[in-house]
């Protein structure tokens, strides 16, 4: 019988950018939530020979080859854990790629929950943290997938109580490579930016917080502007804001209800876009 994980969406409720670092990436300070039914889902089959097949309808863009998360994040792993059982793993990809959502850290996050199982190691082994900061800046936050305040690059990761929150995830399917949009953000090595400690009071930091790639993102990807105009003007949401680097959007709405019936208008108004709704946890 496999293992199986599922491997959830990761929304950055508040995105700020505190500096650029000399080795090139950035100094964040995100507060990140997780979709509830916004997932791809992961299995590990260990009688099987290391190896990755991957179906759903993001399959192709995600790619089957070494340089899939997945790959990355069990080589990482082997390289730390002597005689590490491995196995054949099966991604239905159905989160969007490079799309702000993570997706594909969250595969990396799943692989390595799977091999702890199979191998009997602690969620909390340093092995296992170490080679999730090594797969990716986002892999650290997606090991729990439970709302957290994500600092340094990523790797620091500090739990954070949510109340559930009702959301809409809307996405034009076009890409925004993380990389080039933190490149377009325009930082100079070494220059940082003032850092605000968040409220104690979750509703305060979410409301009054930002994504600092919303700006570089749209030069990338109008589509941004877009949606976040029709989450603004056409939901009555309470924080419309961009994910990430993009090109996901999502509104925040008061229940569940409300979220449910601003995706089955926002679809209706915008066909060619992926548009969910779900409670981020
Ligand atoms: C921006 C964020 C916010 O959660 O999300 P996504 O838009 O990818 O979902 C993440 O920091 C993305 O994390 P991840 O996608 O794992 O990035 P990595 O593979 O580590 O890095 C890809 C590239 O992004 C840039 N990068 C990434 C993270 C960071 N803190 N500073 C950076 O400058 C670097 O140019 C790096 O080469
Ligand atoms: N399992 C995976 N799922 C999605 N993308 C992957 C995966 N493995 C590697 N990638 C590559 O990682 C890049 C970022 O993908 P993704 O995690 O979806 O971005 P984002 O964090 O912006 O949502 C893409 O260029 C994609 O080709």
């Amino acid at each position: 019988m496999p293992l199986r994980e599922r491997a959830p969406a990761k929304v950055n409720l508040t995105l700020h950018v505190l500096g650029r670092r000399d080795d090139g990436y950035h100094d964040l300070d995100s507060l990140t939530a997780f979709a509830g039914c916004a997932a791809d889902a992961l299995t590990l089959e260990p009688a099987a020979p290391f190896g990755l097949t991957v179906d759903g309808p993001f399959a192709r863009p995600a790619g089957d080859g070494d340089d899939n998360l997945v790959l990355k994040a069990a080589r990482a792993l082997a390289a730390r854990v002597d005689g590490l059982a491995l196995g054949g793993f099966a991604l239905t990809k159905r989160i969007p790629v490079a799309a702000g959502l993570g997706g594909g850290s969250a595969d990396a996050a799943a692989a390595l929950r799977l091999l702890a199982q199979l191998n009997g190691l602690a969620n909390d082994d340093p092995r296992l943290l170490d080679a999730a900061a090594e797969a990716g800046s986002d892999v650290p936050v997606c090991l729990r997938s439970r709302a957290a305040r994500m600092t340094g690059r990523g790797e620091v990761v500090t739990p954070v109580e949510i109340a559930p929150t009702p959301a809409v995830l809307m996405n034009p399917l076009r890409p925004a490579p993380t990389a080039e949009v933190f490149r377009a953000l325009g930082l100079a090595p070494g220059e940082t930016r003032d850092g605000d400690a968040p409220p104690d009071d979750v509703a305060a930091w979410i409301a009054r917080g930002r994504n600092d790639l919303e700006a570089a993102a749209v030069r990338i990807a109008p589509e941004i502007a877009a949606g976040l105009l029709m989450l603004a003007s056409q939901t009555g949401c309470r924080t419309a804001r961009m994910s990430g680097s993009g090109a996901t959007v999502f509104g925040l709405f008061g229940s569940p209800q409300e979220a449910r019936r601003a995706a089955r208008a926002l679809a209706k108004a915008a066909p060619a876009w992926w548009v969910r709704s779900t409670m981020l946890r």
